[in-house]
């Protein structure tokens, strides 16, 4: 495989979808070595049937507002690739969502959930519905509206979906209670369920614990304590907020955290009071991070991300490409030592350039953020058993999988001077299981 003509290829075939292009860059180009050791691959086309998603699925959603008003979005529903078990992954309620968008994260999942070791293969969907500044009832007839159309194609044992990007418990469970009304049956169709109706304890702490525990794995390998350090955390939702749960609990100084309006900075650091007062302000009042800079007297910056604030590390916990080339820059000059991605795919390959350069500590997404989906896959063995397991056991296993991943970047990523590239290691660990299971199952 030459990996700059597939992606030429694939460009050429899917000209408006940017993101997906840049996800599939990024691994083609960091596992061409391994692909070109197995020529078996190669004559079985594999590289192309691993980066087309098996199916897309696209609905339009009615719904009616409070003022009675018809409003219609778009949903989809990408189904990547079910080799080593069931479609998996989160479903995105934002107004950028789009093909593309979901295309680079059914992509990246699939991998994601690889690295996990669980039997959960790659999946992605949503809307370009955000259920910002909308009423419960409003988001409840969303989510209705949504799953009527969506039910058909998901199963416990086919494609099971969960939050992401303003999806929560909320949406959730209002996603549950329709695919009940409508099948008559109660499964483990969704994770990140209430734990009341089979949800995981540690699922809503896990991907910001997850990325946390890789990060301390990271700085191990230098002999660097996370203790004392100080943190920019982006974002202020379900990621961020237990990712600085986290950090405080470890003895870290979380300085930052934003919202897509801009960023507070707390020089002293958001302690557990602060925290408190984060989660309830973004999961109760559903208000703006601004609020924070108001209450506390702190720095709030419009329009801006909290990259080109001084710290040792940067845990980026909102979007796609929040890390441009000048933001890596600056994270450098100002001394970062680690960069560990809780969201998907954060930052720019300009960036990640930078970072590597500079021979810092480095995590892709679909290592460091596998938490998540892990505890999900956790969610769905405990429904299988129907039982539920103590937070110190699911903590336990959470644990042991980010170590796991940890090791197997390691082992496929460390370079002859001893750097550990993780972006090559994940990648590479995430690519051969899928890979085998493919060959194995012949062409279909
Ligand atoms: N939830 C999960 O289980 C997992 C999530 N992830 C990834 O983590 C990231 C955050 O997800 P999650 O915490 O669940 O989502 P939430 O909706 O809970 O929080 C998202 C946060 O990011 C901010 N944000 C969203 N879009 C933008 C944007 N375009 N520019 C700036 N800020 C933005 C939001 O601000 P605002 O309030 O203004 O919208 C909010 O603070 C995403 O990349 C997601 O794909 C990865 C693994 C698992
Ligand atoms: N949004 C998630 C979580 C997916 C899941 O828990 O199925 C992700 O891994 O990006």
């Amino acid at each position: 495989m030459n990996a700059v003509q597939v992606v030429e290829n694939l460009k050429q075939r899917f000209p408006n979808e940017p993101e997906y292009i840049q996800a599939v860059s990024q691994v083609l180009g960091t596992i061409e070595e391994e692909y070109n050791k197995h020529p078996e691959f190669d004559k079985a086309n594999l590289i192309e049937r691993l980066c087309i998603p098996d199916r897309v699925i696209e609905f339009r959603v009615s719904w009616v507002d409070d003022k009675g008003n018809v409003r219609t979005n778009m949903g989809y529903r990408v189904q990547h690739n079910n080799v080593i078990g069931p479609y998996k992954g989160g479903l995105r309620f934002h107004q950028s969502v789009n093909l593309g968008i979901l295309k680079f994260l059914a992509f990246e999942q699939t991998f994601k959930n690889s690295l996990t070791t669980l039997p959960m293969g790659g999946a992605k969907g949503g809307s370009d519905f955000s259920p910002r500044g909308k009423s419960d009832a409003e988001v409840m007839r969303f989510c209705q509206a949504f799953m009527s159309e969506l039910y058909r194609h998901i199963g416990a044992d086919v494609d099971v979906p969960a939050g992401d990007i303003g999806v929560g418990g909320r949406e959730v469970a209002y996603m549950f209670g329709m695919y009940k009304k409508l099948t008559h049956e109660w499964s483990g169709i969704l994770t990140g369920k209430g734990i009341q109706f089979g949800g995981s304890l540690i699922r809503p702490e896990a991907t910001g614990y997850g990325n946390v525990y890789f990060l301390v794995n990271m700085l191990n390998t230098r002999g660097i304590d996370i203790k004392g350090k100080t943190v920019l955390v982006s974002g202020s939702g379900n990621v961020a907020q237990y990712t600085i749960e986290k950090c405080i609990e470890l003895g870290a100084k979380v300085v930052t955290c934003s919202d897509s309006d801009g960023y507070i900075y707390d020089p002293d650091g958001i302690t557990r009071e602060k925290l408190d007062y984060i989660m309830e302000l973004k999961n109760i009042e559903r208000g703006r991070i601004r609020e924070y800079a108001e209450k506390y007297n702190v720095k709030y910056v419009e329009g801006a991300k909290p990259w080109f604030e001084k710290a040792d590390i940067a845990l980026p916990s909102a979007t796609q490409n929040e890390i441009n080339e000048e933001a890596a820059k600056a994270l450098v000059a100002n001394g970062v030592i680690a960069v560990s991605e809780g969201a998907n795919m954060p930052t720019t390959p300009e960036a990640i350039k930078i970072f590597q350069d500079a021979k810092i500590l480095y995590s892709p997404g679909k290592a460091a953020n596998a938490g998540g989906v892990a505890v999900s896959g956790l969610e769905m063995s405990q429904n299988s058993e129907r039982l539920s397991w103590s937070r110190e056991e699911v903590d336990a296993k959470l644990h042991s999988i980010m170590n796991n991943i940890h090791e197997n970047c390691v082992k496929y990523g460390t370079e002859p001077d001893g750097y550990i590239n993780y972006v090559k290691g994940a990648n590479i660990a995430g690519f051969l299981k899928v890979a085998k299971a493919m060959m194995a199952q012949g062409i279909v």
